[in-house]
């Protein structure tokens, strides 16, 4: 295949790997201003990063030779740009409130009827206690979106509270599940079984634990009831939900064509619901949606999704840069680079094209983020001093997300940690008048290419522009490799070893074909088990022996 576009950016590289980016300012007086890019107060600004407007340009060639507008066409036309499973991704039709497609508006509906009552305080458990507890239990995609945007939005300035408590519990070993259930109150606690599949093992044995707690906590009321006033389920697959014996009125429904880490803007967002009101999950809604007309409609030289993407592209490809940090400098998007990774890394974590063959290039890097002050005392080090050159993404508030002078103060220090270490990231000690004085230990390399999002304030809407842009960030990232960002096959040979493996672990024989590591590793387990075992039934014949005091 012809690539032109590509050889001439291999040409542009070997120039922009070696330059340092100070030189680039001094070189183009107007270069914040040209590669700064904004939609209604988002803005997003590439100056830190090893590119200038004719990279940019020729990377555009690039998604010109690879089809872009014809595949953005193709997603927003419904085709199903799902290869390997005959899908649409039509996420973007959820946050379509104006068309008012049939089906999504019935169970955003529904959904708002459900908030309302646990808002009014009308929602009661079976006993007829108010409900104030509510546990979403998912995983992934039904877990990841929900928990941030919780985390982002509740008790925000402007956004309703005064519903009832949501929690999240997706790890499968209980171990967020145990603690919740030793404080709550089954007579005023309800479950949201979230799952697109209604079959992920994770949730589903997280869901029976609750049953049990219910049943044992809420004696003389039958399953059927409990289930009634206890749990709900939210799920594209129905049939699976009357299985488990979920009544209809309790559930919520998706479909197919949403992919359960593009699902956060249907039913699955009902705790987001929950914790911050219907208005301003329609609010995020409309954020989203306000994204998806900015793709559609705007030229690949200004259009967000497509910059970020392919400034990734330029790094990764032409820069061999390989791995990223996710860095907010807001505490409520603490969940922002683990829901990143699940968007990313699940998306394009791909090594095969549509059609079968192996990738020409490296696809998505290697993602790992937290809350940059946290970072900085934990990773920085390695960011200014270590040998890696890392992509480094800024997430940044002009305004705080409370009003009171306290945080207004601690905000400016956040704010003024955030860009100091930009300079720093980027341009090393170089800033300083006196670097060259310093020892070898204290020097600065900079160098590290830095993207900068710059939200006026967190809002619901903002964060539906922030979400919206990465989602088809990863589908124009997938356009360029040739890949198909809405399938995961990746996962699921594991889900079936566990399966196999379950038995040996519960004490039955090991399959005869197991490796060598799996089978010493399971023995020592059992050993270990028995001993722990035989320990406990000492300590209860101790007691026996000793009586009762
Ligand atoms: O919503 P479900 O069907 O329980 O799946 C949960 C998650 O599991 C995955 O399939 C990966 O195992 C994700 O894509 C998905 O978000």
């Amino acid at each position: 295949m012809m690539a032109p576009a590509r050889d001439a950016l291999r040409q542009r590289a070997l120039h922009f790997a070696t330059t340092p980016l100070q030189a680039l300012f001094a070189r183009e007086p107007r270069r914040a201003e040209q590669l700064r890019f904004q939609l209604d107060g988002l803005t997003l600004d590439l100056s830190k990063q090893r590119l200038d407007v004719g990279v940019l340009t020729e990377l555009v060639a690039l998604a010109g030779e690879r089809e872009l507008t014809r595949w953005v066409e193709k997603l927003f036309a419904g085709d199903p740009v799902n290869v390997s499973e005959g899908r649409a991704a039509k996420h973007w039709q959820l946050r379509d409130l104006a068309a008012r497609a049939p089906d999504v508006a019935e169970q955003l509906q529904r959904m708002e009827t459900i908030v309302e009552q646990f808002f009014q305080r009308q929602w009661c458990g079976v006993r007829g206690d108010a409900v104030e507890h509510v546990i979403n239990l998912g995983v992934g995609g039904s877990d990841l979106g929900p928990v941030m945007a919780h985390h982002a939005l509740r008790d925000l300035p402007g956004v309703r509270s005064g519903g009832v408590s949501v929690h999240f519990v997706s790890s499968m070993d209980g171990s967020q599940l145990a603690p919740l259930l030793a404080q709550l109150d089954p007579a005023r606690t309800v479950f949201v079984i979230s799952s697109k599949s209604f079959i992920t093992v994770d949730t589903l044995s997280n869901a029976r634990t609750a049953l049990a707690w219910l049943q044992q906590g809420l004696p003389g009321w039958s399953e059927g009831e409990i289930k009634q006033r206890h749990v709900f389920g939210v799920s594209a697959a129905p049939e699976r939900m009357d299985a488990w014996g979920i009544p209809a009125a309790n559930q919520l429904l998706f479909w197919d064509w949403v992919g359960g880490r593009y699902s956060v803007w249907s039913t699955i967002g009902l705790p987001i619901a929950l914790s911050v009101g219907m208005q301003a999950f329609r609010d995020f809604l409309a954020g989203g949606h306000a994204m998806d007309q900015h793709f559609r409609g705007t030229p690949l030289m200004a259009n967000l999704p497509v910059l970020l993407a392919l400034t990734s592209i330029w790094n990764i490809n032409y820069l061999d840069i390989h791995t990223r940090a996710i860095l907010p400098y807001e505490g409520r998007l603490k969940f922002w680079p683990s829901y990143l990774e699940q968007l990313e890394m699940e998306s394009n974590g791909k090594s095969v094209t549509r059609d079968g063959q192996g990738v020409a290039d490296h696809t998505c890097p290697i993602i790992w983020g937290e809350v940059g002050p946290n970072a900085q005392h934990a990773f920085y080090q390695l960011l200014h001093q270590g040998t890696h050159t890392v992509a480094c993404e800024y997430l940044l508030c002009a305004t705080p997300s409370g009003a009171s002078p306290e945080l207004q103060a601690q905000h400016d220090l956040t704010l003024a940690n955030a860009l100091a270490q930009m300079q720093l990231m980027a341009f090393g000690d170089g800033i300083l008048d006196d670097a060259d004085q310093l020892p070898p230990h204290s020097r600065y390399r900079g160098g590290q290419p830095c993207t900068t999002l710059l939200l006026d304030a967190l809002t619901p809407y903002s964060l539906g522009l922030l979400v919206a842009l990465y989602e088809h960030k990863v589908f124009v990232e997938a356009v360029m490799w040739g890949i198909n960002p809405f399938d995961q096959w990746g996962v699921e040979m594991g889900k079936q070893l566990a399966t196999r493996l379950l038995p040996a672990v519960q004490g039955a024989a090991m399959p005869a074909d197991l490796d060598g590591s799996t089978r010493a590793l399971l023995e020592q387990i059992r050993s270990l088990r028995e001993v722990s075992a035989a320990a406990d039934l000492d300590k209860g014949r101790c007691r026996r022996a000793s009586g009762p005091r």
